[in-house]
């Protein structure tokens, strides 16, 4: 079972040590533009099988769109850790959002 912080790793492993042929590779070959009209593909798919019944669909598509969203990540160089840190900042602070002037004018 691979976590998101392992599929990381092995992307940004990849990235150090290219492995000819493999997808992960090619995908930094080709560079930032195609990475990111990959990202911009999976998202609408994501958003296509959500409307759609059933999850496995769902499933699938989040799952391509969280591995192209890490290969992005590792590309600019924004490393696990840096998003660790900010879900953390937020932890716990979210739930006050019921006071934000925006809300409760609705
Ligand atoms: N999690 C993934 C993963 N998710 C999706 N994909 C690839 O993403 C592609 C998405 O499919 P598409 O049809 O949208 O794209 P495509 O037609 O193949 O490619 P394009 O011509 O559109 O670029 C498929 O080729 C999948 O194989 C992934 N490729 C690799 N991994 C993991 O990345 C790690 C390194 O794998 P390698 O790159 O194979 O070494 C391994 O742990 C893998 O499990």
């Amino acid at each position: 079972m691979q976590n998101m912080e392992e599929l990381y790793q092995m992307i940004a492993e990849r990235q150090k040590n290219p492995k000819k042929g493999s997808y992960t590779d090619y995908l930094f070959t080709e560079g930032l533009d195609k990475i990111l009209k990959k990202v911009g593909e999976e998202s609408t798919e994501v958003i296509v099988a959500a409307k759609n019944p059933g999850d496995s669909e769902l499933v699938y598509e989040t799952a391509d769109l969280f591995y192209h969203v890490l290969v992005l990540l590792v590309q600019r160089g924004v490393s696990f850790d840096q998003i660790k840190a900010e879900l953390a900042k937020r932890e716990g602070k979210m739930s006050d959002f019921k006071d934000r002037p925006e809300i409760k004018n609705l």
